[in-house]
């Protein structure tokens, strides 16, 4: 069977192509810069010395051309997998609002679509895309099941207590109020990953996922307890272009003092603020190279990011009365080696003891970075949303095939 996920962003698409249930990745890939001069298209199949990669530019003005592209590629004579788009048995979508209305993978149907846009507003950099992802999927792999797999869906195991907010009940029995959580594909992925390299499936395990977005969970037995992100992917971490948490009273003050209107407060703190905000740059690449060239603000931003994290993992190792390990995940947590001993200085008291030497090696494979002697193991687990999604769409297929023979 042929499983292609697509997680859409606002102006990118990343692919993988899998065979299942024997879970090997065909090829996968990128594409940038959707709706701009200069989008470009890489595309990767094989790996260690089978690994071809080719780079394409080319004006790519929506998601539609994005994907079209990409079809093209997965079945070129070149470095094609598939023959024709009718190959494909599954698409996997990312989706990143779920809402309550989605505490599980699901078939995409006109009602899923529907609720799907209907939380276009509490995921405004990201559904809108998720959902023109499944739109032109549906037109071009039009032999192919639709499914979506929700960044909202681990979260749902979480307590009412750490859900949610402490205003008015109407607000949450009424308008659906609450924190929800995201990245949860990837929280769910590295944190069973890590249970299962600790052996130890009742783990109480802290994980922090640094990509452009950032944000951490407490997990214990396998279950979400808590996460840094609430009713939107705003919430929490300081990240690439996005505040993380702000006291409220200054949107007050944008609103009432300066003469900001809700749409330009939303943009400054969605997309003006962060990394992006404190350096000019949103890419820890960038940072890195600054600060390493003696830029104060450059170096202040690393400190404020690190901080927020060792904020969290003070929290949650409260809040899971205990630690087994804390996991670093996503593109900064699996790269940056700075990010991760900042964030690891001086919390021996917890039990986290960093080894320097361990935290610098490159490697792609999971492995711990602790001192021998560390009470509490640090782990670096890549993460692999990709096949997370491929991985529960299976489930879900073999769910209602059972579910369907048992009706018959
Ligand atoms: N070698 C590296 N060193 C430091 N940061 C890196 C490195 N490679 C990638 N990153 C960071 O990872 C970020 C992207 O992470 P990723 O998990 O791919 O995010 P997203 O899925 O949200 O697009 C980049 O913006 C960059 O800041
Ligand atoms: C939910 C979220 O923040 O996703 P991303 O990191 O892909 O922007
Ligand atoms: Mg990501």
């Amino acid at each position: 069977m042929n499983i292609f996920v697509v997680n859409s962003g606002s102006s990118s698409i990343k692919y993988q192509l899998f065979r299942m249930p024997s879970e090997t990745p065909l090829c996968s890939g990128l594409v940038e810069r959707i709706g701009l001069d200069n989008a470009a298209i890489t595309h990767q199949t094989g790996t260690g010395e089978e690994e071809k990669v080719v780079k394409r530019t080319l004006s790519l003005p929506d998601h539609e051309a994005g994907l079209l592209a990409v079809t093209q590629l997965l079945a070129s004579p070149e470095v094609g997998m598939i023959q024709d788009p009718q190959e494909i048995d599954v698409v996997g979508h990312r989706v990143v609002h779920g809402g309550e209305a989605f505490a599980a993978t699901a078939f995409i149907t006109p009602a899923v679509k529907a609720e799907i846009k209907k939380l276009f507003s509490l995921a405004p950099l990201h559904n809108p895309s998720n959902y023109l992802g499944i739109e032109v999927a549906e037109r071009i792999f039009t032999n192919a099941r639709q499914i979506a797999v929700f960044d909202t869906a681990f979260h749902q195991t979480m307590p009412e207590k750490a859900f949610r907010y402490a205003i008015p009940n109407a607000f949450y029995t009424e308008q659906r109020i609450r924190a929800y959580g995201f990245h949860g594909t990837s929280h769910k992925y590295v944190s069973e990953q890590a249970a299962q390299y600790l052996q130890k499936p009742e783990a109480k395990l802290i994980t922090i996922h640094l990509g452009n977005g950032c944000s951490m969970a407490a997990v214990a037995n396998g279950r979400s307890i808590d996460t840094s992100m609430g009713f939107g992917p705003l919430a929490g971490l300081v990240m690439g272009t996005r505040s993380g948490d702000i006291d409220p009273s200054i949107i007050f003050h944008l609103i009432n003092q300066l003469g900001y209107s809700p749409e330009q407060v939303s943009t400054l703190l969605n997309k003006q603020s962060g990394m992006l905000g404190l350096t000019g740059h949103s890419d820890m690449r960038d940072i890195s190279q600054e600060m390493n060239e003696g830029s104060h603000e450059a170096a202040l931003a690393y400190d404020m990011y690190a901080y927020r994290i060792k904020k969290y993992i003070g929290a949650y190792a409260a809040v899971l009365n205990g630690l087994d390990a804390i996991v670093f995940t996503a593109g900064v947590g699996e790269n940056d080696a700075t990010v991760r001993a900042d964030v690891c200085q001086d919390m021996d008291f917890l039990g986290i003891q960093l080894d320097i030497e361990k935290n610098q090696e490159r490697s792609k494979r999971p492995r711990e970075i602790n001192t021998p002697g560390s009470r509490v193991k640090i782990l670096l687990i890549p993460t692999n949303e990709e096949l997370e999604i491929a991985q529960q769409c299976i489930t879900l297929l073999e769910d209602s095939r059972a579910a369907s023979s048992s009706e018959n």
